[in-house]
């Protein structure tokens, strides 16, 4: 892939814009695709405006609506919700050459539904842990850095992995490249369970995973889903203080809560201090991608005779409150609830 290949960036919100404004720094040849008419309007009168701790600016962009895109692109990166994938996907195919390739910016085991649409060969990997919020048409705060890996899906460190990884290091120096990135997308998926944890209530990720009273909810929570892990044949991967070997079934409960402090430091370092899950929830009173990246846990826990009684209990608590039950510790305790007597020692 060579370096005046052009990018286009399809969903351009948090994860798309800060990477795009990076990628145009860098002197790359990018167009934002997004279906919110008064943000593609923003971004095309006034430019990507970036703010931060990090980077303060303002960028000159040029974007589209999906209707109004003409041409085949070799690269496309989507960072579209979860829950906009596959209606995503069906979109951009026309869009997307013969050989080209789809990275998935995204949380969520979003590869599998982009190889349905687009076929395997022309899908990869990618996982990201920058925090980032869209807060208006056109203006993008970048809070706080995360880990970046990218990977083929099925693990060969092929010529097109290692460009895409030089690509990535245009935007973060530390990107890595890996044979393993369904060990990152899982290991997201355990801290990601804690993260929809933290968006039941108004009190911040950090306020979360410090307080006393829902430390053995988050470890069991987050045991249950590094079970579900292992049981699927995944080897999960540490990453901004996540450990996983921490949240084995019989691992010391200290491990577990260094990793808690180490994740809510992570988090009290960024300027992002709620999930995006809690922006769903709380600003934009729209649904989450729980039945993307939370349900899809008990299924597979199912498939393999694990029990994920606290994913359930966390499902349904989403669900109440993308029903309108008002955020609050109330929220969290009935995730709690679902723990079993002496389930966390
Ligand atoms: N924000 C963050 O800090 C992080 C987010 N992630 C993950 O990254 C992914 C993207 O999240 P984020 O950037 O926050 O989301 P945003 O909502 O900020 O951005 C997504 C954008 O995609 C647009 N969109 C939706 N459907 C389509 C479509 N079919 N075609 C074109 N554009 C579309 C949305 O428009 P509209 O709103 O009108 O639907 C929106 O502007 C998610 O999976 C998220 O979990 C991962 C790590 C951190
Ligand atoms: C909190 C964050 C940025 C990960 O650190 C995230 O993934 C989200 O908001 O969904």
């Amino acid at each position: 892939m060579k370096t005046d290949t052009p990018i286009l960036v399809w969903g351009a919100g948090a994860m798309g814009a800060t990477l795009a404004a990076h990628f145009l720094r860098a002197g790359r040849d990018v167009l934002l695709v997004d279906n919110n008419v008064s943000h593609v309007a923003a971004l095309n009168e006034n430019g990507l405006t970036l703010t931060g701790p990090i980077v303060e600016g303002r960028f000159r962009v040029a974007a589209c609506t999906p209707e109004a895109l003409t041409g085949r692109y070799p690269l496309i990166l989507l960072a579209t919700k979860a829950l906009h994938t596959r209606t995503a996907c069906r979109m951009l195919a026309e869009h997307l050459t013969g050989d080209g390739v789809v990275v998935s910016v995204q949380n969520g085991l979003n590869e599998a539904v982009i190889a349905e649409e687009v076929g395997a060969p022309r899908t990869f990997g990618c996982f990201v842990n920058f925090g980032a919020d869209l807060m208006a048409p056109g203006e993008v705060m970048f809070g706080g850095w995360g880990a970046t890996v990218v990977g083929e899906i099925d693990g060969h460190l092929t010529d097109r992995a290692r460009d895409i990884h030089a690509l990535f290091t245009l935007f973060n120096p530390d990107a890595a490249l890996t044979a393993n990135i369904h060990g990152y997308l899982w290991s997201k998926l355990v801290y990601g369970s804690l993260l929809f944890a933290t968006a039941l209530t108004d009190e911040g990720i950090a306020g979360v995973l410090e307080n006393d009273r829902y430390r053995p909810l988050l470890v069991a929570l987050a045991r249950e889903v590094c079970q579900v892990a292992h049981a699927h044949g995944v080897t999960l991967e540490g990453f901004d203080g996540f450990e996983p070997d921490a949240f084995a079934p019989d691992a010391p409960l200290g491990g577990a809560y260094a990793s808690l402090d180490r994740l809510a430091a992570h988090n009290r370092r960024s300027a992002k201090k709620h999930a995006g899950i809690w922006r769903d929830l709380s600003v934009h009173k729209r649904k989450t991608e729980v039945d993307e990246i939370i349900a899809p846990i008990a299924r597979i826990g199912r498939e393999h005779g694990v029990p994920t009684p606290l994913t359930d209990a966390l499902v349904r608590a989403v669900h109440a409150a993308e029903g309108g039950v008002p955020l609050g510790l109330e929220l969290l305790e009935s995730v709690r609830a679902a723990m079993s007597e002496g389930a966390v020692r």
